[in-house]
């Protein structure tokens, strides 16, 4: 399978309609991921990862970062924007840019496989998941089962319309949606829910009403499946 829409994600960026990218570090990483005790020099998988400055943050961090990305405009920018000096070389149906700690495959998560993508340790997930369309995420988290190893803990950043979803008693819970997803094979811990309005915020528009949320996915082991 592919992405339903590459063509779609491919046009954004060469018409530079990239709203949701940040120009800072994501300060929820930065105040989440110690939490993980992630050893330096464990590998941290990317999915969907644009070009973004997380991963430059997570490099800093000591780890060996991997993103893949379906646009090579995208890919370009990052390593340009940020004065780094890839090489590259085909990995499979991908092209792997790479300088120091920081990598990316360029082509579409849905063809990666496991062999491609190598050991990871850590998943961080921002804005990826969210980015598909809702009947094509039980694929995305299904191929993550398949590429990443079941001792691969996931940070997943959340940002929910309140909007969509009008506040009620639910709201500061697990969001119905990430049960569904990931309820069968991990444990989903709800670290943090935060008021758009509380930050500074690009991922809704001015007086739109949103909430992040901060979780923490392990896989079940067979005593809690
Ligand atoms: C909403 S953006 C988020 C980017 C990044 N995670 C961030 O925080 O800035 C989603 C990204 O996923 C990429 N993308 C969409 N479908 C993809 C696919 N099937 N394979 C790889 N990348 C994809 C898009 O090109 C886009 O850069």
């Amino acid at each position: 399978m592919t992405g339903r829409d590459n063509t779609l994600w491919l046009q954004f960026w060469r018409d530079r309609r990239t709203d949701f990218h940040q120009i800072a570090v994501n300060s929820l990483l930065a105040q989440f991921w110690p939490s993980l005790n992630a050893a330096p020099g464990s590998r941290v998988f990317v999915p969907l990862c644009g070009k973004s400055l997380d991963m430059l943050w997570l490099a800093g961090q000591g780890h060996q970062v991997i993103g893949v990305e379906l646009s090579e405009v995208a890919v370009k920018a990052f390593f340009k924007e940020n004065r780094l000096r890839p090489v590259r070389r085909r990995v499979g149906k991908f092209t792997l840019w790479r300088s120091g700690r920081l990598s990316i495959l360029c082509g579409d998560y849905f063809a990666l496989t496991a062999a491609e993508l190598g050991q990871i340790n850590t998943v961080y997930d921002r804005a990826a998941l969210t980015a598909l369309p809702e009947d094509i995420r039980g694929h995305y988290v299904s191929q993550l089962r398949r590429i990443v190893p079941e001792t691969a803990t996931i940070l997943l950043l959340t940002a929910e319309d309140l909007e969509l979803e009008p506040l009620s008693n639910e709201t500061d819970d697990v969001s119905d949606e990430i049960i569904a997803l990931y309820g069968k094979d991990f444990v989903i811990e709800l670290s943090h829910v935060q008021r758009i309005d509380e930050v500074d915020s690009q991922a809704f528009a001015a007086g739109e009403a949103g909430l992040y949320k901060v979780y923490h996915l392990s896989c079940k082991t067979p005593s809690q499946a």
